[in-house]
């Protein structure tokens, strides 16, 4: 059984109110009869629950406390409880005593409770007032280095907006100084004088530079140029070397065919005027077979690009000419489309003997070629063709404009020049040379006289191509033979079969070749003093034009003419294939054209192919498959 005791709690501040209870419960705690205290710090009323004890209804309302400051003052506090008078003084007496020596045991411990919350307060303040002193110290300090760089004022006084004023008139006329000296200075060149040699110098050093990687570069490609040059003359070498084990041993065969006089044949200058006349016919027939060797399958290849005359200007094909091919290369440059449609530019490059620009004269042609006519005057034979599609240069290169001039006059009258001119040189060694002309034409697979009198009736005449095998020359029989004696014979010539050749309009060619022309030139010489004799032969040949059918628009008999030409020209590129390749069996015979070559072409000649292109653009895939054909022949 317990009872509660309410009492009235008054204090100076709520804070120690609620102290001053926890004190009195601690006062009132070590109590038996003290159960327990509550407090209620806004009421400021503090309930204390009792042991049961009679009580007189007279109790205490009120309990005043002051907050006790030190343990002297906490002496001071009264806590009165009104109880009944006879127990009232047991319970005082008991309460008095207990309160002293809790009061007692209170200050005992709260002394040095004070003592140590004393000596750490003293020590907290220690520390507090040095941590001030030193944020009061880094205060100023902040503040002295702030105040240092502390923005200019807003507002500026009268004297510092003059001061600011005339600074900045200083600055601007500093910068406007600087500038004038700077413009003065790039005005004035020989400011730079001083620099001058340095810069020539460094300039000089760049050009040296330049020179010696260009000289490089150069020194390259010319090393290339030779090594490819090196390469062809060594297998050139090997494939002379295999003739000439081939020679070797025909020489020994014939030998042995000749018997005893063998030895007399092999040394002719140690023979005899008696003697000589039958070795020089045993020459005479050696000769060709051993040109057969020398020559078989020697096809030169001369290619000549014929210049664009104005009309044409704006459709010329992307030919090319590369350095350092000492004008033995052309290249043929296009741009082709790929799947995607992507554009790409290919270019195809083709080696000749001879490549010659749109740019090389008559004279420059005739220059390369007048080797093969002068060994015909030796006792060869040379054939020379020019091959092409239609208008691209054949005739011109070998006959020359329709009213030629001493300058572009072609290689047929020049050839016939020489010829003259040489032969008259030979007279002082005791040569005498007779020169005859035959000048015919092949027309639709035809053989047709160009140097008939009567050009209306020589359709019906039947030719007949004749070979001596044995000399290696060709003869057409019924045509005319002209003993070409005099230039005004060789111009009589000339312009007989420029009258008599078949010449039709193609859309290419206003006056295009409708046939192969051949000029056959034949020299027979003997020698008085030595009583030699030579046979040489020159075939000057004229190929009509080849063009697609699809192109040329031919209809009717220039149908009929353009199949012919493409299908001798076929033929003949088949037979130059099978010469080139060494072939066992060549079938000469598949056309008149090269039935009539079959000589010239072959063992028994000197042969040059002089390939025409044409610079225009829309003649691209016949250049292309002419220079192709062409490349076949002179690498094969
Ligand atoms: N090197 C050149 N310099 C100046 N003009 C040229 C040259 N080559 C060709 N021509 C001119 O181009 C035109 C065609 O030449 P040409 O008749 O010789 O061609 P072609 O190949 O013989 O033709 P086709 O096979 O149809 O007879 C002619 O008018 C000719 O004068």
């Amino acid at each position: 059984m317990y009872s509660d005791k309410t009492f009235k709690v008054t204090s100076n501040s709520a804070t120690k109110v609620g102290t001053t209870t926890r004190k009195i419960r601690k006062a009132q705690a070590p109590s038996s009869k003290m159960i327990g205290i509550e407090y209620d710090d806004y009421s400021s009323f503090a309930k204390v629950r009792l042991p049961e004890i009679p009580t007189t209804g007279n109790e205490m309302k009120e309990a005043s406390c002051v907050a006790p400051t030190s343990p002297e003052g906490r002496k001071s506090q009264n806590i009165y409880h009104t109880r009944t008078p006879s127990l009232k003084r047991k319970n005082d007496e008991i309460l008095a005593a207990e309160l002293q020596r809790n009061t007692r045991s209170f200050e005992n411990f709260h002394q040095d409770d004070f003592n140590n919350i004393s000596s750490k307060r003293a020590t907290i303040c220690g520390s507090s007032l040095r941590r001030f002193s030193s944020i009061r110290s880094n205060q100023s300090d902040s503040f002295e280095r702030v105040t240092k760089h502390l923005p200019p004022k807003t507002k500026l006084t009268s004297s510092e907006l003059e001061v600011m004023n005339l600074r900045n008139e200083i600055l601007r006329a500093k910068i406007e100084l600087y500038i004038k000296e700077q413009i003065e200075t790039l005005n004035n060149p020989m400011q730079f004088q001083d620099d001058v040699p340095d810069i020539e110098y460094e300039k000089d050093q760049l050009i040296d530079d330049y020179d010696a990687k260009e000289h490089t570069a150069y020194k390259e490609a010319h090393m290339a140029e030779i090594k490819d040059s090196l390469m062809s003359i060594r297998q050139y070498c090997e494939a002379m070397q295999a003739k000439n084990a081939n020679l070797n041993s025909e020489v020994n065969h014939y030998k042995k065919d000749l018997g005893p006089s063998s030895d007399d044949i092999s040394r002719p200058h140690k023979k005899t005027v008696k003697n000589h006349k039958f070795i020089d016919k045993k020459q005479e027939k050696l000769r060709p077979r051993r040109n057969i060797n020398e020559n078989r399958g020697n096809i030169k290849v001369f290619c000549r690009v014929r210049p664009p005359v104005l009309s044409e200007c704006e459709d010329i094909a992307d030919i090319r000419f590369p350095p350092y091919s000492y004008n033995k290369k052309i290249s043929l440059a296009s741009i082709k489309r790929n799947y995607w449609g992507v554009e790409r530019e290919t270019s195809k490059e083709y080696k000749f003997d001879k490549v010659f620009g749109a740019s090389a004269t008559q004279e420059e042609i005739y220059n390369n070629v007048a080797p093969i006519v002068q060994s015909v005057v030796d006792g060869f034979n040379g054939c020379i063709f020019a091959y092409g599609q239609t208008c691209s240069g054949k005739t011109y290169t070998m006959q020359g404009p329709q009213d030629p001039t001493i300058y572009n006059e072609g290689m047929i009258p020049r050839a016939v020049r020489q010829i003259f001119e040489h032969v008259d040189d030979l007279k002082t060694k005791g040569w005498e040379y007779e020169i005859e002309g035959q000048f015919i034409e092949i027309y639709n697979d035809s053989i047709r006289d160009l140097l008939s009198d009567d050009p209306s009736n020589h359709h019906g005449l039947k030719f007949r191509t004749i070979h001596d095998e044995i000399t290696g020359t060709t003869m057409v029989n019924k045509a005319k033979t002209v003993n070409l004696d005099s230039v005004a014979t060789l111009n009589w010539v000339l312009q007989m079969a420029a009258k008599n050749r078949a010449v039709a309009s193609t859309k290419s060619n206003a006056n295009s070749s409708r046939s192969h022309s051949i000029f056959m030139i034949r020299l027979m010489g003997t020698n008085t003093v030595t009583n030699e004799s030579r046979i040489g032969t020159l075939n000057l040949v004229d190929l009509a034009g080849s063009e697609r059918l699809s192109k040329s628009g031919s209809q009717g008999d220039q149908l009929l003419e353009a199949r012919y030409i493409n299908s001798s020209l076929s033929h003949l590129k088949t037979v130059i294939k099978g010469i080139k390749g060494k072939s066992e069996h060549i079938n000469f015979r598949n056309s008149t054209l090269t039935w009539l070559l079959k000589n010239s072409l072959g063992d028994k000649s000197k042969v040059l192919m002089f390939v025409h292109i044409s610079p225009l653009g829309s003649s691209r895939a016949e250049t292309e498959s002419s220079l192709e054909f062409a490349h076949l022949v002179n690498s094969a």
